[in-house]
């Protein structure tokens, strides 16, 4: 790799670095490009000069200034002795010159066997053994290769400790951050101990908690111990741990004999959480069940001998275009002229959605903004749309989805014995419709069913399918049962601003009470980065380039990764571009089966697939207003902001599924307006 160095940098390294120390500096360059935020970098600015500065080892300190792409042009490395009399004319900028980074030092290889020298079996005075008190477990969970675990223990000093041949950066980083700040919580973007305390850590590998998930907040566990009967809604902003709080709970029931039936809103969903549950118990319990609504809904209806073919999208909204041709020949009205999508959402997502069984109810159902966005006589309009267009299922002997959910809850009534369970857990519940919550409520319902329980797990900011939705308008019974999390776990405190800072912007979401404030846990990462093509095949290339990166410097594995895109073609076009470079990719689709977690390859999918999933690295594509914040041809204003509304909680949905790093990337000339809205973000320059 290819550093930009002052030559009095280079005059550093072969005049006054004895040989010992060149490990160390390459050590400390390789953490300021991969991780410059690590404690025990030290990473401090230097006014006077307008550089930075870095501690190497106990002796040793680096300068240097970032460069545009925030990578570190190296100015001088030298003892503090020499550092604390540095004057603005030895830094020597003038001329920076390309300096190959060692490749033995890039990637150094493992010793087989490490000899410990001799000086260490007479440690001279100032040895304080620093790595004495860890385990070789803990050294070996810290990423130390087994050869060198036990010469991590016995090196006198910690400079000793960090020099050691083919100790892997993040451990060398990781050790100097618990030496020098043992308080600071360590972050793991390969998610092996999470973001776990040293204590977490110690009591992980003593056995005495038996898994780092377990280091729950309080006030998530007592969501997961809490006994109760019927329904308790659970809200949280994004990353608050309501998916951990479900699996923890359902796990815990389950383990007590219970049948529990953990909900989720998409096959994706299912088979991570079916992932999550065993990481968390090794086996699934027999009596816990994860099921995707769909599926568990279709089995159901054809279990109870329900004939049933659904129609598709396309074929529904082409069945809504013949019935507004069929009503426009009776009707003037204006509502007539907006999309089939519009009326899609209103059957779907309103009538069919809310269960709503004549017109009356229809024109009474309070509507999500500020005002009555559609009146009396558009509503009438829509219902007779909705008439002609039930006809038409009808004729074809199809049924849509909310019928589907319509006769399941029929079915419940007269049958509660089709579906016995003692708990539900639903995750993403803000994506469901009342309906279909209702559903799962009516399983806790009717006699016998003291101390049955539903948790409702959601967020309303980042509800994607509906226009616009508020927990007060689905009328789930949870008798005052409603609580809310607002520390963000997942993110680190710069995305987590940006976020919030946009969610806030929603404001028939803050209107309706549903903007819940966001905290971040003061985990600290680089800011969200935003980056401007030229032209979109360039945002493709760059992509490939950095992720080739990240593999060639063992920064991250693959499924650290994911793509996510705004559309499902864009998504097709990157899964199919990364793997002709030969970059392992899983490609996932919503109704994906096939789906591994573990499996070591790049994840490419679209926003509404990633939802409720978490990646270390996220890079956000097809941020163009043509995918993002295309509204159509909507001319009411508060159907315009209710749409943009969606948008914005669509690009939320997926910035904070970034653990890490995010990067956003769009089209000079084509981005989306809502890129305008963003705060906190470092913009750099394209291709
Ligand atoms: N108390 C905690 N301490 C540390 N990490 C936690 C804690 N609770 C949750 N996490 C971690 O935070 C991340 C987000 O958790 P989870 O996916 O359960 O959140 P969520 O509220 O369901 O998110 P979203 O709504 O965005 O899908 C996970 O990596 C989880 O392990």
């Amino acid at each position: 790799m290819t550093m930009l160095v002052s030559p009095r940098f280079l005059d550093d390294l072969k005049h006054n670095a004895a040989q010992p120390m060149q490990p160390a500096i390459i050590g400390t360059i390789k953490a300021l490009l991969s991780h410059p935020q690590a404690t025990g970098l030290q990473v401090r600015r230097l006014d006077l000069m307008d550089a930075w500065y870095c501690r190497v080892n106990d002796n040793w300190r680096m300068l240097f200034r970032w460069g545009s792409n925030r990578e570190p042009m190296l100015l001088r490395v030298v003892p503090h002795s020499v550092f604390d009399r540095l004057t603005a004319r030895d830094i020597g900028t003038h001329d920076l010159l390309n300096w190959e980074l060692e490749p033995q030092a890039t990637a150094p290889s493992l010793p087989v066997d490490f000899q410990v020298p001799d000086a260490w079996n007479h440690p001279q005075s100032g040895a304080d053994f620093p790595l004495r008190a860890f385990t070789v477990h803990q050294l070996r969970l810290l990423g130390a290769p087994a050869p060198l675990a036990h010469a991590l223990r016995d090196a006198p000093t910690l400079d000793d400790a960090l020099c050691l041949p083919g100790l892997p950066l993040r451990t060398h980083e990781w050790l100097l951050a618990l030496a020098t700040d043992p308080s600071e919580p360590l972050t793991d973007p390969f998610r092996v101990f999470k973001r776990a305390s040293l204590e977490q850590l110690d009591a992980y590998t003593r056995g005495s908690i038996q898994d780092l998930l377990l280091g729950l907040a309080d006030e998530q566990r007592h969501h997961v111990d809490r006994i109760h009967t019927g329904a308790t809604l659970l809200k949280g902003v994004a990353g608050s741990g309501k998916t951990t709080v479900g699996i923890h709970r359902a796990v815990r029931l389950a383990q007590a004999g219970r049948q529990v039936l953990f909900i989720t809103y998409n096959p994706v969903l299912q088979r991570v959480t079916r992932s999550l549950v065993q990481e968390v118990t090794g086996t699934l319990p027999p009596t816990l069940r994860i099921e995707d609504y769909r599926h568990w809904a279709l089995h159901m209806l054809g279990a109870a001998g329900v004939q049933h073919v659904l129609v598709d999208r396309d074929q529904a909204l082409q069945f809504i275009r013949q019935a507004i041709d069929e009503v426009r020949t009776q009707r003037h009205s204006a509502v007539l002229a907006r999309a089939p999508e519009f009326f899609y959402d209103e059957i779907q997502r309103v009538i069919k959605g809310f269960g709503l069984p004549d017109m009356d109810a229809y024109r009474q159902a309070p509507r999500y903004g500020r005002k009555q966005a559609l009146s009396p006589l558009s509503r009438a309009v829509v219902w007779e749309v909705l008439s002609a267009y039930n006809a038409q299922l009808q004729a074809h002997g199809l049924m849509d989805w909310g019928d589907v959910v319509t006769r399941m809850y029929r079915l419940l009534l007269d049958h509660p014995e089709l579906e016995v369970v003692d708990d539900v857990v639903v995750d993403e519940a803000q994506d469901l419709t009342p309906l279909e919550l209702r559903v799962l409520q009516r399983l806790t319902r009717g006699q016998g069913t003291e101390h049955k329980t539903v948790l409702v797990l959601g967020d309303a900011a980042q509800s994607l399918y509906s226009r616009g939705f508020s927990w007060k308008q689905v009328g789930l019974d949870i008798r005052g049962r409603s609580y809310a999390l607002k520390i963000n776990y997942r993110n680190t405190r710069e995305v987590v601003r940006t976020a919030a800072d946009l969610a806030s912007r929603n404001v028939h979401l803050k209107e309706h009470g549903e903007l819940i404030d966001m905290t971040s846990v003061k985990r600290i990462g680089p800011r969200p980065v935003l980056m401007r093509f030229a032209e979109s095949h360039l945002i493709k290339r760059f992509v490939i380039e950095e992720i080739t990166r990240f593999r060639e410097e063992n920064l991250l594995r693959l499924r650290d990764i994911a793509v996510i895109a705004t559309t499902e073609g864009l998504a097709q076009e990157y899964a199919y571009a990364l793997t002709k470079q030969g970059i392992p990719t899983d490609h996932w689709d919503p109704v994906q089966e096939d789906v591994d977690v573990l499996r070591e390859s790049v994840k490419v999918m679209t926003i509404n697939t990633a939802k409720g999933l978490e990646f270390p690295v996220v890079m956000l594509v097809g941020l163009d207003a043509e995918h993002l914040g295309a509204l159509g041809a909507e001319t009411e204003r508060e159907e315009r902001d209710i749409l943009m509304e969606r948008e914005r909680m669509r690009f939320y949905v997926g910035m904070t599924r970034s653990g890490e790093l995010l990067y956003l990337l769009a089209t000079e000339g084509k981005a989306t307006p809502l890129l305008r809205e963003l705060s906190g973000i470092d913009i750099r320059e394209g291709l």
